[in-house]
């Protein structure tokens, strides 16, 4: 299965090019670039040097659906909602990585990205890519909409309580990450002089990831309650720790918490459970596609604390949105994806 990337020279497309090198069904057939065509993707990735010779091309989805059956967008948010419909006409199946296409509520978009929306037609044929929870609109789908990373971590982290729990009092998700996840372009919030040895909060009660988990759960369990999400950056390069606090409408265990999740994750090959008592770190999912989480009750408080980790480029971004292309071909899903991860 031949595949384009446009957003190459970024982050998620530099980690894309990585995964689809060790894929056994997709082979790369080209790189797009709005601004840098013509130069070889090893000159702006040297780590890339006599792997991946590929010369940067311009966008042309007339082009592209000739010679590709699937494209990556790996765009800012405000640019796949204009690149889609030509893909989409053209017949070529399109796996965008930005936040264009996953909420639903036209208005939502435009109130928390501050951006004009996609058409409906756009937001209407696209299929949400949480792969473990989505799997059988994703085998189908043409058009997906790769989760945000914020949301990954914690849906995954949320999604065995909301469905298994009547209704839920409150939900507080506390988010630190890394600071891939801004991307590869120069700014005063990435500064490595701004970062280092400190620890910052943003978009306090503005994240544009904020609706797109309450869009989720409310799906999954119409009392979901509005969530309190905040999100950190802290001085490291890859990752993610929600630290979500829910209080459950009754009592009880531990022990019961633990089960719902055992159950829920039995056979999925990128979520693990840890051991009762027990808790991930970033570490023990760095540069990998799993999702660890930890899980525990508070009989004090009757709260259930729940620890998920990801790596924000690969379960949060590149490679969920492999695992998806994995799901939509009919591949393994894990096809490309079982590296473990990078320890220490
Ligand atoms: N980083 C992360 O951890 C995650 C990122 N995402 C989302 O994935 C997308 C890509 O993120 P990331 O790779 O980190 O971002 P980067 O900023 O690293 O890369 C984005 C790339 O998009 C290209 N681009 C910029 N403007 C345009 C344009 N007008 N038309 C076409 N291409 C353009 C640029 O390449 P060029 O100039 O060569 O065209 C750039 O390299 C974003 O929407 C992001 O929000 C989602 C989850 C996690
Ligand atoms: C560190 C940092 O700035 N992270 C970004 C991650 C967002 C992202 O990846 O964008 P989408 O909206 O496309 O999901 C943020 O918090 O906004």
């Amino acid at each position: 299965m031949k595949v384009s990337i446009v957003g190459a020279t970024g982050y998620g497309g530099a980690e894309l090019i990585r995964i689809i090198n060790n894929h056994s069904s997709l082979s790369l057939e080209s790189v797009h670039s709005s601004s840098k065509t013509g130069q070889a993707i090893s000159t702006e990735y040297p780590h890339f040097m006599h792997k991946i010779e590929k010369i940067l091309m311009e966008i042309n989805p007339e082009q592209m659906a000739k010679t590709s059956d699937l494209v990556f967008l790996a765009t800012p948010n405000g640019i796949s909602k204009g690149l889609t419909p030509f893909f989409k006409d053209l017949n070529i199946k399109v796996i965008d990585l930005s936040g264009d296409l996953r909420l639903k509520d036209r208005e939502q978009y435009q109130k928390w990205y501050k951006k004009e929306a996609a058409s409906e037609e756009v937001t209407g044929s696209a299929v949400y890519g949480l792969s473990e929870w989505n799997q059988e609109n994703i085998s189908q789908a043409d058009i997906i909409a790769n989760p945000g990373c914020f949301p990954t971590a914690s849906l995954l982290g949320l999604a065995p309580i909301i469905k298994n729990f009547t209704s839920i009092e409150d939900i507080i998700i506390d988010a630190k990450t890394g600071v891939s996840g801004a991307g590869r372009s120069l700014s005063s919030a990435s500064h490595f002089s701004e970062v280092n040895e400190n620890l910052k909060i943003y978009k306090v009660h503005e994240h544009q990831h904020t609706p797109e988990i309450e869009q989720q759960i409310k799906a999954w369990n119409k009392n979901s309650p509005n969530i309190s999400f905040s999100a950190h950056l802290i001085p490291m390069t890859r990752g993610i720790m929600a630290t979500m606090y829910v209080k459950a409408d009754r009592v009880t265990s531990s022990r019961e918490i633990w089960d719902l999740y055992k159950e829920a994750y039995e056979g999925k090959p990128f979520v693990r459970l840890h051991p009762p008592g027990s808790f991930p770190c970033t570490k023990h999912v760095y540069g990998s596609n799993f999702c660890d989480i930890g899980v525990a009750y508070d009989e004090r408080t009757n709260r259930i604390t729940i620890v998920s980790v990801i790596d924000n480029l690969m379960k949060g971004a590149a490679g969920q949105a492999v695992q998806n292309a994995n799901l939509m071909f009919g591949f393994n899903e894990s096809d490309g994806l079982l590296n473990l991860p990078l320890f220490p």
